[in-house]
């Protein structure tokens, strides 16, 4: 499968990497155009990918085109290369635009998935949304569900649940970063040096979303098992709760999803 890339920036990059990683696609048929030739142009140096001059050079060089712009410029992008997408499949991982605002703005109904993947995939840890239109025939459905696949979990949604998805795994890897620096600086506080405070925070954040992924118990009842009587983490507990954790929680959140929903 020939795969081209429409913007080279964070997200891009993570799924450019991980898809060569797990030798999902070769780096000869990854084609990439951005704003930055420089930038983009280094990028495919260092991965051995094709660089193309043009958003137009990208479409006509691959079956599959991922449209990878900020929302701002998904509609600027998609005039400009509509013309040469009647024969390719769209791939969108636009936050916060619908399949049928991509077909507003393409014209015609083309082939259309629209994947919300997230920061892991460059390490094929990603968890990744997924929806297509009654264009994207079975086949290709289940060819591009494997292609994420190979980039880590993969979960098909209805639309309706992007918006929250896009929240809980899109933008949270930057809130559980928030997270374990938060823990880190904590630890250089109390005299940890800030590579190995952030190295024991992160092996503790790992591990612990592990044991919720295989054990059959709930958070809160792991939670329990840490937290002994009369103990120091029923202590902490109570204390962050006190300075509002979830509320914050659950506050940012909801702004995620607000901001998200604002793009259509
Ligand atoms: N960063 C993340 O973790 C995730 C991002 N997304 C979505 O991925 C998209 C890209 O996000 P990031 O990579 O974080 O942004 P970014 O700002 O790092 O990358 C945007 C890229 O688009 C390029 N670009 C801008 N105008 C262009 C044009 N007219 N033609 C071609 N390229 C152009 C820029 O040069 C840059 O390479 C966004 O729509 C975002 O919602 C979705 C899931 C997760
Ligand atoms: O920050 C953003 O808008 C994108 C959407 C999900 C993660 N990053």
């Amino acid at each position: 499968m020939k795969i081209g890339f429409i913007g080279v920036g964070a997200m891009a990059r993570a799924i450019i990497k991980g898809l060569l990683a797990s030798e999902a696609v070769s780096a000869e048929d990854v084609s990439i155009h951005s704003a930055h030739k420089g930038r983009y142009s280094k990028f495919a140096q260092d991965n051995s990918v094709v660089a193309c001059e043009s958003n137009i050079q990208v479409v006509q060089q691959s079956d599959v085109v991922v449209l990878a712009v900020t929302p701002d410029q998904a509609e600027l992008v998609l005039q400009e290369i509509r013309d040469e997408l009647t024969t390719k499949t769209l791939i969108s991982i636009v936050g916060g635009m619908s399949i049928n605002r991509l077909e507003e703005l393409a014209g015609y109904n083309l082939p259309i998935l629209r994947a919300l993947p997230n920061i892991n995939v460059e390490i094929m840890a990603g968890m990744t949304a997924l929806a297509a239109n009654d264009q994207l025939i079975e086949t290709s459905r289940k060819q591009l569900g494997e292609l994420f696949q190979s980039l880590g979990e993969i979960s098909w949604q209805p639309e309706t649940s992007f918006g929250i998805f896009s929240a809980l795994a899109g933008s949270s890897p930057a809130y559980v970063d928030f997270f374990i620096d938060s823990l880190s600086r904590v630890g250089v506080k109390y005299g940890l040096t800030k590579d190995a405070a952030t190295k024991i925070a992160a092996q503790a954040v790992q591990g612990s979303a592990k044991m919720v992924l295989q054990s059959s118990q709930t958070p809160f009842e792991l939670i329990d098992q840490v937290s002994s009587p009369g103990g120091s983490t029923v202590a902490g507990l109570l204390a962050m709760e006190e300075a509002g954790f979830m509320t914050a929680v659950v506050k940012g959140i909801d702004a995620t999803v607000k901001k998200d929903s604002q793009v259509d």
